[in-house]
């Protein structure tokens, strides 16, 4: 049970990743601030958060079973939580999905549609009106620079990240007026499960009613570049853990919080010519005509941030 004076933390998705990081970096507060309910859709998948979390699992962290596609599973959460009292809701549960749209079914993407956007939409409908009556709370969604900016091939995936920013840009403005703080926290690539998932799907990918050229353009062109992306840019859990303690312990939290400062131009381009012509052309000539080049900026791009060349430096 939380002590009088700790945070009553909770968050989606713990079996692994950014979530279990999360979980385990607010657990182990040295000033034991938080008091977090880690939560999973499947509770057989414990065993590496209560690992990490050592000597704080029953303390200051304690596990429930929470399922964000399903009415009754949040519901039974919450009110299992004391007095269903929430400080701060941690929705990070998602899905990935990448691939020619015409290789993917409508069943798939309302499957990603039904966990990153009806997922936090359930969530909040739950959480919010306790948080109103108590005119205190703190709501945070784990957006993706994706939800920003779109990335090709990852159109289902980016529409859905882009519901969540345009329903929580909404929400946003009646919460402040309850005294409820919401914040976007939007990470680029970063080294989970979520890359190794997507490339466990592409291998498997069969490409039913795709052409020829477009195979090509996703397999030999897009993927090689986003693997180099992965590898130059990746962020780890960790930092993506940092930044969201910052931002819940900020006296004025931000709504927008882009984890990777390298995606700042990339995201800034859309905001810099309104009929979205600087961007579209951008990337279009980064994937198709100076794919190469980005390959080998990317490589440097590496170097620079490796640490073996930074303590070569030094
Ligand atoms: N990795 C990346 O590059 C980036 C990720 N993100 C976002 O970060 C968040 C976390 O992803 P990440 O840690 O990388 O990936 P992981 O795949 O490691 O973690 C995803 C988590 O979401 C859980 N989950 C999936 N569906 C449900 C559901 N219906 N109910 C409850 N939990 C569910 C998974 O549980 P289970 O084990 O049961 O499947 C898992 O715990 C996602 O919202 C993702 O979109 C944003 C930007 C970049
Ligand atoms: C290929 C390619 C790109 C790829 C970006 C990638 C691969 C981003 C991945 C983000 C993730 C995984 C977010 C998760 O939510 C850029 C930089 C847009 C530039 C144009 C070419």
């Amino acid at each position: 049970m939380a002590n009088s004076g700790q945070k009553v933390v909770l968050i989606t998705g713990c079996s692994s990743g950014i979530g279990l990081r999360i979980a385990v970096t607010l657990a182990k507060d040295e000033k034991k601030r938080y008091h977090v309910i880690a939560t999973m859709r499947d509770l057989k998948k414990k065993n590496k958060l209560v690992e990490a979390a050592g000597d704080v699992y029953g303390k200051t962290l304690m596990l429930l079973p929470l399922d964000v596609c399903s009415d009754e599973s949040v519901k039974q959460c919450i009110n299992n939580v004391k007095d269903r009292h929430i400080d701060i809701l941690i929705n990070n549960a998602g899905v990935g999905l990448l691939g020619p749209v015409e290789s993917i079914s409508i069943e798939e993407m309302k499957r990603v549609f039904e966990t990153n956007f009806f997922g936090v939409v359930r969530m909040i409908k739950e959480v919010m009106p306790d948080m109103k009556k108590r005119r205190s709370g703190h709501i945070v969604v784990m957006s993706s620079v994706m939800g920003l900016q779109g990335v090709v091939f990852n159109d289902v995936y980016t529409a859905s990240k882009f519901a969540m920013e345009g329903f929580c840009e909404s929400m946003a403005v009646q919460l402040m007026k309850f005294n409820i703080r919401l914040s976007m926290i939007e990470p680029g690539p970063v080294h989970t499960e979520f890359e190794t998932k997507m490339m466990e799907d592409v291998a498997k990918m069969e490409y039913p009613g795709v052409d020829a050229d477009t195979v090509r353009y996703f397999k030999d062109v897009y993927l090689p570049s986003s693997i180099d992306i992965f590898e130059a840019m990746g962020q780890t859990p960790e930092d993506i853990a940092k930044c969201t303690k910052k931002v819940i312990e900020s006296s004025s939290p931000r709504f927008r919080n882009l984890t990777n400062s390298l995606y700042t131009p990339i995201v800034a381009l859309k905001y810099a010519d309104e009929t979205g012509g600087l961007s579209v052309n951008t990337f279009y000539n980064l994937l198709f005509n100076f794919g190469p080049l980005m390959h080998i900026t990317m490589s440097i791009l590496k170097c620079l941030t490796c640490s073996c060349l930074r303590r070569r430096t030094i």
